[in-house]
């Protein structure tokens, strides 16, 4: 990886989704201004689809609980996100995980390109929608991230959306740079090797096509809804 990003001329589709194609197919040149931009695009045409119907909402649902519940034994706190429509919802986890007293933080948006992280101590269903991009967010005390790194810090896991990775790790998201800016290696709180990370997106999503540069966030393992990926 010489110049930096994560070079195939001719990137590999992902495995077909069991409830329809998603058309993750990069452009020949992993560099090219639009790379990131046009996956980006294919992709949530993709997940507008698929939520259209609600049986498959359902169904979605359920399966990520399945596929993430057991990577949450032993963990006391767990970073997990508000899904928007269309992302990978995680409310069922997160509902249980804060009801078997595990500790539950969700990212809060604070402005450009900064997180900060804040507890959620209800129903996941209740949180009010106040985020920037109508995320929904807890609305009490405002963490920073470095409470995830003090000595005190409990066992933690954090749960990253993404709108594709590649199976080694390699992260799209939604392009405020706000994963990497606070988690990836030049990131304020970079997590590889202290806290575990687990990528979260959709079987067809998982693409070798993503392309990464040096500052991107890269998670440990990714999860589908047909379960955690070989790593
Ligand atoms: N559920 C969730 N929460 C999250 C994230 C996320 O990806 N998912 N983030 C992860 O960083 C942060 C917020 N980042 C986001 C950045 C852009 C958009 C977004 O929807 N953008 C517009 C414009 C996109 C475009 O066309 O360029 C859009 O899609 O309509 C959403 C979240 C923090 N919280
Ligand atoms: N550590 C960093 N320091 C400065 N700028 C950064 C950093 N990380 C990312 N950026 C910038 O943020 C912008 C968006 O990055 P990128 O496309 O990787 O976002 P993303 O990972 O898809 O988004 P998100 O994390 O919000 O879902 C890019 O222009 C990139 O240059």
């Amino acid at each position: 990886m010489t110049d930096g990003w994560n070079a195939r001329s001719e990137p590999e589709v992902a495995s077909p989704n069991p409830d329809g194609a998603v058309p993750v197919r990069a452009p020949a040149d992993p560099a090219a201004p639009d790379s990131r931009q046009g996956l980006r695009s294919r992709i949530r045409a993709a997940r507008r689809a698929r939520r259209e119907d609600p049986a498959v909402v359902a169904r979605d649902a359920a399966s990520f609980a399945r596929s993430l519940t057991p990577l949450l034994t032993g963990v006391e706190r767990v970073v997990g996100y508000a899904a928007l429509p269309g992302e990978p919802d995680l409310d069922v986890v997160l509902d249980a995980a804060l009801d078997r007293g595990t500790e539950v933080l969700l990212p809060v948006v604070l402005g450009p390109g900064a997180l900060a992280l804040s507890p959620l101590t209800g129903p996941m269903a209740a949180l009010p929608r106040i985020g920037a991009f109508g995320i929904r967010e807890p609305s009490g005390p405002r963490l920073p991230l470095e409470v995830l790194t003090t000595a005190e810090a409990p066992r933690t896991l954090v749960l990253v959306p993404g709108l594709a990775f590649s199976p080694g790790g390699g992260r799209l998201g939604n392009g405020g740079g706000f994963y990497d800016r606070a988690f990836g290696p030049s990131g304020s709180v970079p997590l590889r090797g202290r806290i575990p990370t687990v990528g979260v997106c959709f079987r067809g999503e998982v693409t070798e096509a993503v392309p990464i540069a040096p500052w991107d966030l890269v998670v440990d393992r990714v999860v589908t809804e047909v379960g955690a990926l070989e790593a």
